[in-house]
C-alpha cells in the first residue's frame, strides 16, 4: 500500500505518512557545529515520545520534534516503511555540508516483535538531530523553511522518578517458571529446538517519567551498548541486528548468558564456564545461523568466525559472534523486496532488519513454531521490545538493534511503563535459573530507573 497523506493519527491502513503538508517540501539542512559535548545533555525535554536517541560511547545520534512521521502495522511493517521512508527521503530538499554516516535526513525507527501487534511500526524524522562521529559533530534540521535555528534549546532540568515499584506482569515469577518448564517438555518432546521466553514488569514512578534520566545512567552504566530512545521504547541494547555502512554489513548477534557476581576472579572463571558450556554453544549456533541464513542472500561475501567471543556488560556476560558481509545488490530477493534502491546499493539497512528478524536470538528455532509457542506460553504482547529499533539515512544505511534491556513508557500514563527480559531456552534449560537470568536482564532498567 502506499502512503497517505493524513491527519495525525495512526488509522487503519498498513501504512501512513504523517507531513505538515504534501505542497512543501521539507528541507534537511546538515551543518558542523563545535564539539556539543554530552550528547544526552542536550534533549530538551522529558516527553519519551518526542525524545530520539542512539548513543554508544558518546558517539551517535540524538533527535526532538517530529517533522515527519511513517506509521505501519501487519506483517509487512517493516518492508512497508522502508518503501515509504525511500519515497519520502526522494522527495526532501537536502543540504549537507558535512558527508559522513549520520549527516543528511534520518529517521529513527521501532518494529513490535510480533507481526499481529497492535504496536505496529513507526519512522520517525526528528525536526532537530545532533551527531558526533570520530570527533566530527554536527546539526540536522528538517523544517518546510530551511531555516537553521539560530540555537539549541535550553534543556529543562531533568526530573528523576522519585519512588518506583514493580509488579508483576502478565505472569507471577511462579507462573512464568512453570511456563518455561512446559517449554523444555515441549522441547525435550522434540517439537521444536528452541524457544525464546520473555517476561513483563510494570512500573510505577511517583513522578512522570523523565526520560532523560533513564537514558543518561543507561549510557553511564553500559557504555558498550547502543542507549535508545524511539517512540516511547527506551533502552540499552548490547545487540546489533544489522548496521549497514557503504556496502558492508555487520551484526553482532548474542546468545548464551552468564551472570556476573561481581567479583572479578569469580567472573573469568564464569566466562571461561560460558565458553565451554554446551547448553549456550547450541543456543548462540543457532542463533548466528539465523542471522547468517537470513543475510546470505543479499551478501555477494559473509565472514562468520569460528568461534565466539565472551561479551563482558556489567550485569551479564554473552556468547557474542560478530558477522559481516559485503552487502550485494544483485543477490537480494525481488518477490520480498521491491526494487527500491535504483542506484544498486541493494536492500537497505532497514529491508536487511525485516529479512533478519526475528533471529533465534529473540524468537528461537525453527522461526515459526518457536513464535507461536512463545506467544502462547507468554501471555503478553511484547509490543516493541525485541524488535528492530535504530535510524536509516536518506541512502539506506543505518543501524538497527534489537530493542532489549529495554521498557515501554505508557502512552497514556507518564508514571508507567513495562520492562521486558527474555532468555533462550532449550532442552538442556533449567526453569529457576532462566528466571534468575531473566532478573539479571532486567537490571539495567531497574537500577536507571531507582538510582
Ligand atoms: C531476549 C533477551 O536477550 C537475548 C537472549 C540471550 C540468551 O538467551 O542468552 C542473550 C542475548 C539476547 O540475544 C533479553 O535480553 O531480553
Amino acid at each position: 500500500m502506499s502512503p497517505t497523506e493524513t491527519p495525525r493519527r495512526p488509522g487503519r491502513a498498513a501504512t501512513r505518512l504523517v507531513a505538515p503538508s504534501s505542497e512543501t517540501a521539507l528541507v534537511a539542512r546538515t551543518v558542523a557545529v563545535p564539539d556539543p559535548g554530552d550528547l544526552l545533555s542536550l534533549l530538551p525535554g522529558p516527553d519519551a515520545a518526542a525524545t530520539f536517541s542512539w548513543v554508544r560511547r558518546g558517539e551517535g545520534l540524538v533527535g526532538w520534534g517530529e517533522a515527519l512521521r511513517i506509521d505501519t502495522r501487519g506483517p509487512n511493517r517493516i518492508r512497508d516503511a522502508d518503501v515509504a521512508w525511500a519515497r519520502a527521503a526522494a522527495g526532501l530538499d537536502v543540504v549537507d555540508e558535512v558527508g559522513v554516516p549520520g549527516t543528511g535526513p534520518v529517521a529513527f525507527g521501532s518494529f513490535s516483535f510480533a507481526p499481529g501487534s497492535e504496536a505496529g511500526g513507526v519512522l520517525v524524522v526528528p525536526e532537530v538531530v545532533v551527531g558526533r562521529r570520530d570527533g566530527v559533530a554536527w546539526v540536522t534540521t528538517v523544517t518546510p523553511s530551511g531555516d537553521r535555528p539560530a540555537s539549541l534549546p535550553v534543556p529543562a532540568p531533568v526530573r528523576s522518578p522519585g519512588a518506583v515499584t514493580f509488579a508483576d506482569g502478565a505472569l507471577t515469577a511462579a507462573d512464568w517458571v512453570t511456563a518455561v518448564a512446559e517449554v523444555v517438555r515441549r522441547i525435550r518432546a522434540g517439537e521444536v529446538t528452541k524457544v525464546v521466553m520473555a517476561r513483563d514488569v510494570d512500573v510505577r514512578t511517583q513522578r512522570p517519567l523523565d526520560v532523560r534520566h533513564l537514558l543518561t545512567r543507561l549510557s553511564e552504566s553500559y557504555p558498550g551498548c547502543w542507549t535508545f530512545s524511539v517512540d516511547r521504547l527506551v533502552g540499552a541494547t548490547p545487540e546489533l541486528l544489522v548496521r549497514r555502512e557503504k556496502g558492508l554489513a555487520a551484526s553482532r548477534v548474542l546468545a548464551g548468558t552468564i551472570r556476573r557476581t561481581g567479583d572479578d576472579a569469580d567472573d573469568l572463571r564464569r566466562a571461561a564456564e560460558l565458553a565451554r558450556s554446551s547448553k549456550d554453544l547450541e543456543e548462540h549456533e543457532l542463533a548466528v545461523a539465523s542471522l547468517v541464513r537470513g543475510l546470505r542472500p543479499y551478501c555477494a561475501s559473509i565472514n562468520v568466525p569460528d568461534a565466539p567471543f565472551v561479551l563482558h556488560l556489567p550485569n551479564v556476560m554473552h556468547l557474542a559472534t560478530d558477522v559481516t558481509g559485503v552487502v550485494d545488490g544483485t543477490f537480494g530477493h525481488p518477490s520480498t523486496f521491491p526494487a527500491h534502491s535504483p542506484d544498486g546499493r541493494g536492500p537497505s539497512s532497514l529491508a536487511l532488519a525485516a529479512a533478519l528478524h526475528p533471529t533465534a536470538a529473540v524468537g528461537g528455532t525453527p522461526t515459526g513454531l518457536a513464535t507461536q509457542i512463545l506467544a502462547e506460553a507468554e501471555r503478553m504482547d511484547r509490543g516493541r521490545y525485541a524488535g528492530p529499533v535504530g535510524w536509516i539515512g536518506a541512502d539506506g544505511d543505518g543501524e538497527w538493534g534489537i530493542g532489549l534491556r529495554s521498557g515501554e513508557v505508557s502512552a497514556t500514563d507518564r508514571h508507567r511503563m513495562r520492562l521486558f527480559a527474555g532468555c533462550g531456552v532449550v532442552a538442556a534449560s533449567d526453569p529457576e535459573a532462566e528466571l534468575a537470568e531473566s532478573e539479571a536482564k532486567l537490571r539495567p532498567m531497574r537500577e536507571a530507573l531507582e538510582g
